[in-house]
C-alpha cells in the first residue's frame, strides 16, 4: 500500500484491504502482525470515515464482516445459522445506552425493567457444536461467520465436550461457545514448547486457536483445551422463554456453562455483577476481557434481530485498561511501512495487569508535547488486554523546560522528516531509499496502474528484495543481467523467468503519467500524475519546472514572527503557482517538490531514467462537450472497463471523480447504478446511459 493518495474513497479501499489482511492473519492464520490496539485503531478510523461519507461504504467494508474466510487445509462447511460477533461498550454509560436503545427499539413503556443475563467474556475462539438426537455430529469454527472449518475430529478430543448429551434434547441443537485454554495449561504448554524447540504461543487465545485448528487431531488431543457454552445456533425446537432457561438446559444436558452467569433486572444490577466479575478476574483460571450482557427474553431477542455483524440484543462490556508508573528511559523513533515516524517509549520494566511492559507508544510529536515528557521522567502507562501499552501521563513537576526535540531526520535512512500543516505525523521523505519503506514502494512501482509489470507482484518483489536482487526500481530493469541467478533459484522455472524478463523489457518505454505515479510520491495519485503529464507533456519539461520549484523552496525563509504552520502554508502557495497545473493544490505541490528536493530520491530517479524512457504526451485532449467538466461513472458498464471509460473521459479533457457532489457535471449510469444515481437526481445533475456516453465520445472533435 502506498500513501500517495488520500481521498476518502481511496483510504477506505486501503483500510478494507489492510483490515482484511489482519483479519486473515489473526483469525485464520493465528499469526497477528500487529497488536490489538493498532488493529482497533484501523477499525475506528474506518468507522469514522464511513460515518462521514456514508455513500462511500464499500461492499467489502470491515464493518459488515465477521472474522475471516477460512483458507487452511481443513474442510469448509456453511453454517446453518450465521455466527456473529458482538458490539462493544467501554463504560457504564454505554451499557445504560444499550439498555435504553433496547427499550426504544421495543417501544417499552413504564419502567418495567429489561432483564439481562450477564456472564464473563472468555478469550478463546468461537465454536459451534451440532448435536442431532443428542449425538455430536459436527463441530465448526466461526470462520467468516457464514462458512467455518470442520474441526469435528479435533473437538472429539476435548474432555469438556460430550459425545452424547443426556436428557430431553431437541432433535437438532447447535451449541455455541468458546474453546479456550486455561492460564496454567497455557504456561505449561509454552514451557514444553521451549524444551521441544517448538513454536511459542503469544497468549492463551492464540494457543487455543492453533491447537484446535490442527489437521492431525492427535496434536489437538495432547493440548489441554476446554469449552464453555454461551449460546446456540440452529435448533429444531426451543421450548424455553429466556436466555437463562436455555443456558440452564444446556448445563443439564452435560455441557459446561459459566457458573458466573446471572439474570439481572436492568443496567445497574448488571453493572454490579460486572464489578463482581472484575474483582475475581485475576483469580479466574482463564483469561476474560469483559462481561457479555444479553436481553433475557427470547421473544424480544427475535424482535431486536441483528445488524451487519452482531445481534442488537447483546453487548460486550470490556474491562478498562490497567495502569502503572515507571521511568521513561529513552524515546526511540520507529519508521512504518508508509514512512510514518512513531515515537516509542523505552521503559524501566514494570508489571501491568500481570504482564511485564518495557515499551509503550507515544503516538506522535504532539503527544510528546502534550504529555511534556522527556527521558528520565516518571510516567504513567496503561494497557488494556492485549493492547499495546501507551504512555498516558507525565509526572514531571520541576521548573519549566523546552519540549523534547523530535528528530527531523529519519533514523532509518537519514532523509528529512516532514510534517504537513494539518497532520500530526512526521514522515520520512526518502520513500525510494528508506529501508523501512522500500518493499512497499517497489510493489507499488510494479503494480497495475504504475509500471504494470506482469508477474512482478508482492511475493516476488519481497523475494527479490530479501535476496538483494532488487533494491531500487532501476534494479528491476537490470534483472536481465542476472538471468542465470534467477534460473538457478529453485523458486523460479526457466519459462517463468523469461516471461518475467520479457514483461520487464516491454516497460522500458512507459507513459509519463505512469512513470510519475509509480514513484509513489505522497498525494500524487494516478489522477494527479495524469494532470501533471498532460500539463508538461515531457519528462524534460516536467523536470525543468521541478528544478525551478526546488530552487524557490530553498530560497524561501520564514519571516520574523511567522509560525512553522504559517510558513508552510505560504510556501505551499508559492509552489502551487510554480507547478501551475489544474488539480494540483498546496498539499500536492508541497509533497511533489519535497520528494524531488530529497537528494536520495533524485539519485534513484536518475538511475531509473538510465533504464527507462518516459514517453511524451503527444495527444492533445480532444475538444468535446465534457472538456473541463467533472464526470462520474457508476454502475456496471457493459462495453467498457472502468479504466477504459476513465481514459476516454480524460482524453476528452474531462476530470473523473469517484463520488457525486455539487461539483459534478455529468453522471454516466451503467447497469444497477445505485446511490450515486439517486444523488445525481437529487442534485439535478445531468445523467446519460452508456450509449449516451458513446455518443459524446463519438461526437468529439
Ligand atoms: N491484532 C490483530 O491483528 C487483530 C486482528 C483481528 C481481530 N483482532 C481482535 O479481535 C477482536 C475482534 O474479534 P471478534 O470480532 O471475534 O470480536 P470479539 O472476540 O471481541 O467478540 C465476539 C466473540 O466473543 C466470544 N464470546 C466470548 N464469551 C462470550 C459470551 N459469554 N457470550 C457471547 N460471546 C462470547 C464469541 O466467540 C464471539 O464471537 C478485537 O479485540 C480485535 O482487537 C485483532
Ligand atoms: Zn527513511
Amino acid at each position: 500500500m502506498t500513501d500517495a493518495a488520500t481521498d476518502p474513497a481511496t483510504e477506505l479501499a486501503e483500510l478494507a484491504a489492510e483490515i482484511a489482511r489482519h483479519d486473515r492473519l489473526y483469525h485464520d492464520q493465528d499469526t497477528p502482525e500487529i497488536d490489538d490496539a493498532t488493529y482497533d485503531a484501523l477499525v475506528r478510523r474506518n468507522r469514522a470515515l464511513e460515518a462521514a461519507h456514508p455513500e462511500l461504504v464499500r461492499g467489502d467494508s470491515p464493518s459488515l464482516r465477521v472474522g475471516a474466510v477460512p483458507s487452511g487445509r481443513l474442510g469448509k462447511v456453511a453454517h446453518a445459522k450465521a455466527m456473529m460477533s458482538l458490539e462493544n461498550a467501554f463504560s457504564a454509560d454505554e451499557v445504560r445506552e444499550f439498555v435504553a436503545r433496547v427499550r426504544r427499539f421495543l417501544a417499552l413503556d413504564g419502567d418495567a425493567p429489561v432483564t439481562l443475563t450477564a456472564e464473563p467474556k472468555i478469550d478463546g475462539l468461537s465454536c459451534s457444536l451440532r448435536y442431532e438426537s443428542g449425538r455430536l455430529v459436527q463441530a465448526l469454527t466461526r470462520g467468516d461467520g457464514a462458512v467455518g472449518e470442520d474441526v469435528t475430529g479435533n473437538v472429539r478430543t476435548i474432555g469438556d465436550i460430550p459425545e452424547q448429551l443426556s436428557g430431553e434434547v431437541p432433535a437438532v441443537f447447535e451449541v455455541r461457545g468458546e474453546v479456550y485454554m486455561a492460564k496454567a495449561d497455557f504456561a505449561a504448554l509454552n514451557a514444553r514448547q521451549v524444551e521441544a524447540g517448538g513454536k511459542l504461543f503469544a497468549n492463551p487465545r492464540n494457543a487455543a486457536a492453533g491447537s484446535l485448528r490442527q489437521l492431525d487431531a492427535g496434536v489437538t488431543r495432547v493440548r489441554p483445551l476446554r469449552f464453555l457454552a454461551h449460546g446456540w445456533g440452529e435448533v429444531s425446537d426451543l421450548p424455553f422463554e429466556t436466555q437463562a432457561a436455555v443456558m440452564r438446559a444446556i448445563a443439564a444436558w452435560g455441557l459446561p456453562v459459566s457458573d458466573m452467569l446471572r439474570e439481572m433486572a436492568g443496567a445497574d444490577a448488571a453493572l454490579d455483577h460486572y464489578a463482581a466479575i472484575e474483582r475475581q478476574r485475576a483469580d479466574l483460571p482463564y483469561d476474560i476481557d469483559g462481561v457479555v450482557y444479553k436481553v433475557d427474553r427470547l421473544d424480544w431477542q427475535r424482535r431486536l434481530g441483528q445488524v451487519a455483524r452482531a445481534p442488537r440484543w447483546a453487548i460486550a462490556h470490556k474491562f478498562p485498561a490497567e495502569r502503572a508508573q515507571t521511568t521513561l528511559n529513552a524515546i526511540d523513533i520507529q519508521v512504518g511501512r508508509t514512512g510514518k515516524l512513531t515515537p516509542v517509549a523505552r521503559l524501566e520494566p514494570v508489571t501491568v495487569g500481570g504482564v511485564v511492559v518495557t515499551n509503550a507508544t507515544l503516538h506522535n510529536a504532539d503527544e510528546i508535547v502534550r504529555l511534556g515528557v522527556q527521558p528520565g521522567d516518571r510516567v504513567v502507562i496503561q494497557r488494556a488486554g492485549d493492547v499495546i501499552p501507551q504512555v498516558v501521563e507525565g509526572l514531571y513537576a520541576g521548573p519549566e523546560r523546552a519540549a523534547w526535540p523530535f528528530p527531523l531526520t529519519c533514523p532509518e535512512c537519514g532523509s528529512a522528516a516532514e510534517r504537513e500543516p494539518e497532520e500530526v505525523d512526521y514522515r520520512c521523505t526518502g520513500g525510494l531509499i528508506c529501508p523501512a519503506q522500500r518493499v512497499e514502494r517497489l510493489i507499488h512501482f510494479a503494480s497495475r496502474h504504475a509500471f504494470d509489470i506482469r508477474g512482478l507482484g508482492l511475493v516476488r518483489v519481497e523475494q527479490f528484495f530479501h535476496d538483494g536482487l532488487v533494491q531500487s526500481p532501476a534494479d528491476i530493469f537490470r534483472l536481465r543481467e542476472r538471468r542465470d541467478v534467477l534460473i538457478a533459484r529453485d523458486r523460479l522455472a526457466d519459462l517463468s523467468v523469461d516471461n518475467l524478463l520479457e514483461a520487464i523489457e516491454a516497460k522500458r518505454a512507459v507513459p509519463l503519467d505512469r512513470f510519475l505515479f509509480a514513484l509513489g510520491i505522497r498525494h500524487v495519485g494516478a489522477v494527479t500524475a495524469a494532470d501533471l503529464a498532460r500539463r508538461y507533456r515531457s519528462a524534460r519539461a516536467l523536470g525543468a519546472m521541478i528544478h525551478a520549484a526546488i530552487r524557490l523552496r530553498r530560497s524561501m525563509a520564514a519571516v520574523i514572527g511567522e509560525t512553522e504552520r504559517k510558513f508552510a502554508i505560504r510556501r505551499e502557495k508559492a509552489l502551487v503557482a510554480v507547478v501551475d497545473t489544474n488539480g494540483v493544490g498546496p498539499e500536492v505541490a508541497d509533497a511533489l517538490i519535497a520528494f524531488f528536493a530529497e537528494p536520495h530520491n533524485r539519485t534513484v530517479v536518475f538511475d531509473l531514467l538510465r533504464q527507462v524512457a518516459p514517453t511524451d504526451v503527444v495527444h492533445e485532449t480532444r475538444a468535446s462537450r465534457v472538456s473541463g467538466k467533472t464526470v462520474v461513472f457508476t454502475g456496471k458498464l457493459e462495453t467498457l472497463s472502468r479504466d477504459e471509460a476513465k481514459a476516454q473521459a480524460e482524453a476528452l479533457g474531462a476530470k473523473v471523480a469517484a463520488s457525486v457532489s455539487k461539483k459534478t457535471d455529468l453522471v454516466v449510469l451503467g447497469a444497477d447504478a445505485g446511490s450515486k444515481a439517486k444523488k445525481a437526481a437529487e442534485l439535478g445533475i445531468e445523467t446519460v446511459d452508456e450509449a449516451g456516453w458513446a455518443v459524446i465520445v463519438a461526437e468529439a472533435g
